[in-house]
């Protein structure tokens, strides 16, 4: 049942997926920047049209615990990380928050949103993570990344032709899937190396998170 938004809120639903998933990070230090942030996007969520956003509550249910799922699924260590079309800062924000040793670079096509992750960024008072203003495929960055990651890219072939463009061997890409509203397609041009099925909390569905690496 959903309780009013509060930090003592985020902090049992936090919890509660941490023992859910065995999540390799202590919720206390995510508490009071996922309340920050997620409470600034629900204020936003209609200026950035972000038409999927209801409550701050079903964003950490939904889009946050994918997130974090993904955060304790990525190679150990820092190294730099390409977000694809993070829109509000999904995975990538949060990924920051999970496992700060990584250099994030959010790449996002609308300028307003791109503007609200920079603002997010400051806030948070977050470092070794920018946002970016690009449209991929129209033209790509000259940097190259050993993991691009991404949930919501529009499907999985279009995420898998573009992190194929920005990967640097070995070269890792994780894509959150939601099976029941993205097509898969025809992915090209990465080796598909898993599929990790898991259940979103208290029963709100399932999800997959799909591993890819550059072919031999
Ligand atoms: C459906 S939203 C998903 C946002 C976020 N990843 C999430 O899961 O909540 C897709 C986002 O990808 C961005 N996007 C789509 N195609 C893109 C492209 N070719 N280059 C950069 N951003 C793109 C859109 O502007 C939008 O913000």
């Amino acid at each position: 049942m959903e309780g009013s938004w509060s930090p003592e809120r985020a902090f049992f639903l936090l919890g509660e997926m941490g023992q859910e998933y065995g999540l390799p990070f202590e919720a206390r230090p995510l508490v009071y920047p996922l309340f920050r942030y997620l409470s600034a996007l629900a204020a936003r969520a209609e200026e950035l049209n972000l038409t999927a956003f209801k409550s701050p509550e079903e964003r950490l249910l939904y889009a946050v615990s994918e997130a974090l799922v993904l955060a304790a699924f990525l190679p150990e260590g820092g190294y730099p990380l390409a977000d694809l079309g993070p829109g509000g800062g999904i995975p990538g924000l949060v990924l920051k928050l999970a496992r700060p040793e990584l250099e994030i670079v959010l790449y996002e096509a609308h300028p307003g949103r791109v503007a609200f992750l920079e603002e997010m960024i400051a806030e948070l008072g977050l470092s070794g993570i920018r946002a970016v203003n690009c449209h991929l495929g129209r033209t790509f960055p000259e940097e190259r990344f050993p993991v691009v990651v991404a949930r919501g890219y529009g499907s999985v072939e279009k995420f898998v032709r573009h992190a194929r463009a920005l990967l640097a061997p070995p070269g890792q890409a994780f894509y959150l899937w939601r099976q029941e509203v993205e097509p898969y397609g025809r992915p090209e041009g990465l080796e598909i190396l898993g599929e990790i099925p898991f259940a979103l909390p208290q029963g709100r569905g399932l999800r997959k998170l799909l591993l890819f690496g550059l072919s031999p």
